[in-house]
């Protein structure tokens, strides 16, 4: 049977759960932008090339190299109108793309170069997103993420909470991984917790199963950034049977949703390559496996083109995508009543119509 078109893959009704708001602007924003705010630091002002240059950059094989593309992205990012314009555009972007729900996530405490308060910050961003969902399909939602180098976690998850009626869903730790491990920030998950917050963390990206281990059994994530490195806790013998650790069943067990991101990882050195990567063992055993963009300007992706990616790599039809959706759907920081209706009432009708009027795989 014939496999499923890039094309076709725009059209299913998609979720988005990890996707940076400065990982994800249009080269020509960053050019005005940059214009705008007199920032003359840019590699080239040449929109193509600039594009190409944060490929380059991010497709480095190191994840401390990776971030050092986002000093470009941040630097044009220090006002509440570049806020909102990037907010706005990433909404038309993702609705464009046929996203249906999305999770965006950007840390604040990065945008006061200029003395911008944090709520500020968080209100032009949330301002920015309002304005490009409106009249589309996209239901977009905040993430505010605390730099794990730093030590602001406690405000930023405060920061979370006071904005959680007003569309930011949870929080999250970025950044350099090794040398900051997520207990590094216990007080801030422990707030969390006491506000009936929700957080995700990246961890088993750069790192492996040790840093899986405090986020999931001292900080209570809800989910994980990546955490392609449970597969250190699983071996696959000659015949291909699988067997898995004690930490790999509690992450299977209790269904910790893993926010992959297949490309990103590659751009990063967590995997070597697609075909190799994780995800295709981890959804065989199924885990909780969801399918994400991290940064789609670095790593020139879209969530469909990520499908179409893992369509190609590993047969995936439909059914497999669909399932992604609702693994997304169900691990989605949103009230239950509100991930049921997206479930009922958009994602499942929208795969049924499209299965049977393109069946592919
Ligand atoms: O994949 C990632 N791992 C760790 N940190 C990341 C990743 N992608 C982006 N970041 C960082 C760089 C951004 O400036 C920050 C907030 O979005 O999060
Ligand atoms: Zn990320």
């Amino acid at each position: 049977m014939a496999s499923l078109t890039l094309d076709q893959i725009r059209l299913a009704p998609k979720v988005l759960l990890h996707d940076h708001l400065d990982g994800g602007l249009r080269p020509a924003t960053v050019v005005e932008l940059a214009d705008e705010c007199g920032y003359t630091a840019l590699p080239t002002t040449d929109v193509t090339k600039l594009g190409g240059w944060f490929r380059g950059g991010a497709h480095s094989g190191s994840l401390v190299r990776y971030l050092e593309t986002f000093s470009h992205t941040v630097a044009v990012m220090q006002t509440p109108e570049a806020l909102a314009r990037v907010a706005r555009e990433c909404a038309e972007d993702l609705a464009a793309d046929g996203i249906v729900y999305a999770e965006i996530r950007f840390a604040p405490e990065l945008h006061t170069e200029n003395g911008l308060s944090l709520d500020a910050i968080v209100e032009a961003v949330l301002d920015g997103l309002r304005a490009g969902s409106e009249g589309t399909g996209l239901h977009a939602r905040v993430l505010c993420t605390a730099m794990r180098h730093q030590a602001r976690s406690l405000e930023i998850a405060e920061l979370a909470v006071r904005w959680r009626d007003q569309g930011v869903v949870g929080f999250d730790i970025a950044g350099a991984e090794a040398g900051n491990p997520p207990t590094r920030h216990l007080d801030a998950f422990q707030y969390l917790q006491r506000a009936n917050g929700h957080f995700t963390i990246h961890a088993g990206e750069a790192f492996g199963l040790p840093s899986i281990w405090e986020a999931v059994q001292w900080c209570n994530a809800d989910r994980l950034g990546h955490g392609v490195r449970i597969v250190d806790d699983i071996s696959v013998d000659v015949e291909g049977q699988a067997s898995l650790g004690p930490l790999a069943n509690y992450v299977r067990d209790t269904r910790v949703p893993l926010e992959m991101c297949p490309s990103s990882n590659v751009h990063t050195g967590a995997a070597r390559s697609i075909a190799t990567h994780p995800i295709g063992l981890l959804r065989d055993l199924r885990f909780r496996v969801t399918v994400n963009t991290d940064n789609r300007l670095m790593s020139d992706v879209t969530l469909s083109s990520e499908f179409a990616t893992l369509v190609e790599t590993f047969g995936y039809g439909w059914s497999d995508i669909r399932w992604f959706t609702l693994n997304a759907m169900k691990s989605a920081f949103l009230p239950f009543d509100q991930r049921l209706d997206l479930i009922d009432d958009v994602i499942k009708p929208g795969f049924d119509a499209l299965a049977a009027s393109a069946p592919g795989a």
